[in-house]
């Protein structure tokens, strides 16, 4: 029994138990009893075979259970929620212990291949991407940070796959966002881009000062080697840093299944099933019309139910994109050596793409006093628990002032962890990230009595791509990922010219005054090579890659890819995919804002398609009257 699994006995037992005087002590003192609330949740619909519905939606995660909820709105359709998972544990409710949700029965931990030569500190040459297997899917565990990419990734997007440009993807960012940072929503300029109407709650709640004088300290040095401290990243604004914005709020997590499932669950034409798994789609091939699915139950029974108007995939980059190899649609390649027909040949699988990670370790202020911060972490368990900076900078290029215009290459994100946390990082480092030991001992070393900021560098736009294949066609075996880092050599170059640039951090004023170096980690493969050198820290960037677990791009949009502007499936009547793996390109930020955004798009969409009423694109009337007059500025 691994630590996660016990965790999630210990906070389920809370969950059952919270009447008990002691715990509801604990609860009250850590202002938590809301975020431990069992009730809410949709109850599971008993499915029998041969149902029928009038939509079949795979997948309750950031796609799935936002298009299915805005589907339901529809009285007269009949619209069923299939999700291979259950209710989100406590672990998933309370923002700051999604780490318990790590190689849980929560997470998917799918396999997943690094190229042989790459990654060497990952013991047995994977890389930890996850996925949540519940209500909300990823949105349920992810680490919550809310950041919705440049204005000029959709109009890229827009190029590829008409109807997708910034003013159209806005009103959808608009209507998912119900933000209560009123420092925002105060900044004429940054207003516009916000809204306090939708489902979804964007918070940045205020730390203690301890860490209030980090996030100062960190934003301020990085101000000296030119990255601009800005109000936000999420507004006209980009290029610079900030804290950032999450998707929770008042200590409970903001999932899909928080914002969309639970306030529609007694609608009577929705229907959710739980621990229901797709196992493949059916498809006429005379008709080439998907008319149903297959579901695995838990007690073993495989049933068939159809669906009148549409099968809608929602099951992730890596899910969908292997029920619809299962089902036949997919690269020939890779069907006929399993015997699984191929029903139409399209490039199901490739174009995977991943926000690669680069971690670079500083060694800051010396003494055991630093480590208060880490005592400090019970007492923001309702927020995130370590002081976090993010950031967005663009190298080689001249930023632009103007709203809108801007495209950064990385993403930047900083933890900063106080002395004495070593045994903590090391069991981090070793059992939930599977890293090599040498590797962890170098990294938990440099923590032992000074603190460390872990200088995360997020390469936002890599070039190199990956794939997703089946393994057999078994569907209950996990498919073969195969995330491709660096099979194009101009991604290493970006990340070595983004750790020169972060280095200069310590020759800052904050920096300098601690005494602070970049740690001199134990990295395989690259010992025999000059340090400091760009031979090095090509290597290095090559060696100690990680994922921000991002993946996007396996059943893209366009006519090259996998589904139409309108997300349905090439050559096939009746499909449709609605998750990240429709994104042509990957963001300028993480993937769970976007992937929303794509659910509410794909809602109304479908509406239009059956002739039912949507709103009109409007960006214009979303902010409450309060901020009204933010619209003459623009
Ligand atoms: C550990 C982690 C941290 C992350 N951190 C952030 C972050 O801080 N900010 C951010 O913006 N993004 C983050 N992301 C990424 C973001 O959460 C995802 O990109 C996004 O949630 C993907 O949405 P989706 O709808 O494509 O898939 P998911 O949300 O993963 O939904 C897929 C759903 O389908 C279900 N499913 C799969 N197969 C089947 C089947 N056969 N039958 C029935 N159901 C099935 C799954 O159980 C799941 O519920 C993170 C992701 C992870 C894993």
């Amino acid at each position: 029994m691994n630590f996660n699994v016990i965790a999630n006995r210990f906070l389920g037992l809370i969950q059952n138990d919270r009447e008990n005087p002691w715990l509801k002590w604990i609860l009250r003192l850590l202002a938590l009893s809301t975020a431990v609330s069992p009730a809410g949740w949709p109850t599971s619909f008993q499915l029998k075979d041969g149902y029928k519905f009038d939509f079949i939606v795979v997948g309750a995660g950031s796609g799935g259970a936002t298009v299915a909820a805005r589907l339901s709105e529809v009285g007269h359709w009949k619209v069923l929620l299939l999700e291979a998972g259950g209710d989100p544990p406590p672990g998933s409710v309370i923002p700051s212990l999604f780490g318990t949700l790590i190689h849980s029965q929560y997470d998917w931990d799918y396999d997943v291949e690094l190229d042989e030569g790459t990654g060497q500190i990952h013991a047995d040459g994977k890389v930890y991407v996850g996925g949540g297997k519940m209500l909300g899917g990823s949105s349920s565990s992810n680490l919550e940070v809310y950041a919705r990419g440049a204005p000029e990734d959709f109009e890229e997007w827009n190029k590829i796959a008409p109807g997708w440009d910034w003013d159209t993807v806005l009103h959808y960012y608009k209507k998912l966002e119900r933000i209560t940072d009123y420092s925002i929503l105060q900044d004429p300029h940054n207003a516009y881009y916000h809204s306090t109407s939708g489902p979804v709650a964007v918070s940045r709640p205020k730390a203690n000062m301890y860490y209030e004088k980090v996030h100062d300290e960190v934003l301020n040095s990085w101000e000296e080697i030119g990255i601009k401290r800005l109000p936000e990243t999420n507004g006209y604004e980009m290029i610079g840093a900030s804290k950032p914005h999450f998707t929770f709020s008042k200590g409970r997590r903001s999932s899909t299944a928080e914002a969309y499932l639970r306030p529609t669950k007694d609608r009577p034409n929705f229907y959710v099933t739980k621990f229901a798994r797709v196992t493949k789609v059916l498809i006429d091939p005379s008709t080439l019309r998907a008319y149903g699915v297959k579901v695995l139950l838990p007690t073993g029974e495989i049933i068939t139910l159809y669906a009148n108007i549409e099968v809608i995939l929602s099951a992730g980059t890596i899910g969908t994109s292997k029920l619809l190899m299962l089902s036949g649609i997919g690269p020939r390649e890779v069907l006929s050596p399993l015997n699984i027909d191929t029903i139409t040949d399209l490039p199901v699988g490739k174009n995977l793409q991943d926000h690669l990670l680069i971690t670079l370790v500083i060694k800051g202020q010396k003494g055991f006093q630093t480590a208060v911060q880490n005592l400090l972490i019970p007492t923001e368990l309702d927020a995130f628990p370590i002081p976090l900076q993010n950031g967005f900078i663009r190298l080689n290029s001249s930023t632009s002032q103007y709203y809108g215009k801007t495209k950064p290459h990385i993403q930047l994100f900083n933890l900063r962890i106080g002395a004495t946390a070593a045994p903590a990082l090391l069991f981090g480092c070793r059992v939930v990230a599977n890293l090599v030991q040498d590797y962890c001992y170098s990294v938990s070393k440099a923590n032992v009595y000074r603190e460390i900021d872990l200088t995360n560098m997020i390469l936002l736009h890599p070039k190199s791509r990956g794939q997703v294949k089946l393994r057999s066609s078994n569907p209950l075996d996990d498919p073969l990922v195969e995330i491709g880092y660096f099979r194009n050599v101009k991604d290493i170059a970006i990340m070595v010219e983004t750790i020169k640039y972060m280095m200069r951090v310590v020759e800052t004023s904050y920096y300098r005054k601690v005494g602070a170096e970049v740690a001199r980690l134990s990295v395989k493969g690259c010992d025999g090579l000059a340090y400091g050198t760009d031979e090095y820290w090509a290597c290095y960037v090559v060696n100690t890659v990680s994922s921000l677990a991002h993946p996007v791009g396996t059943c893209a949009m366009g006519p090259d890819g996998v589904v139409d502007e309108r997300l349905r499936v090439h050559n096939i009547k009746g499909l449709r995919v609605v998750d990240a793996s429709v994104m042509p390109l990957s963001p300028s930020g993480n993937t769970n804002a976007p992937t929303m955004m794509i659910g509410e798009k794909a809602a109304d969409m479908i509406k239009e398609d059956h002739n039912e009423p949507t709103e009109p694109i409007n960006n214009k009337d979303q902010n409450t009257n309060e901020y009204e007059q933010i619209d003459d500025y623009y």
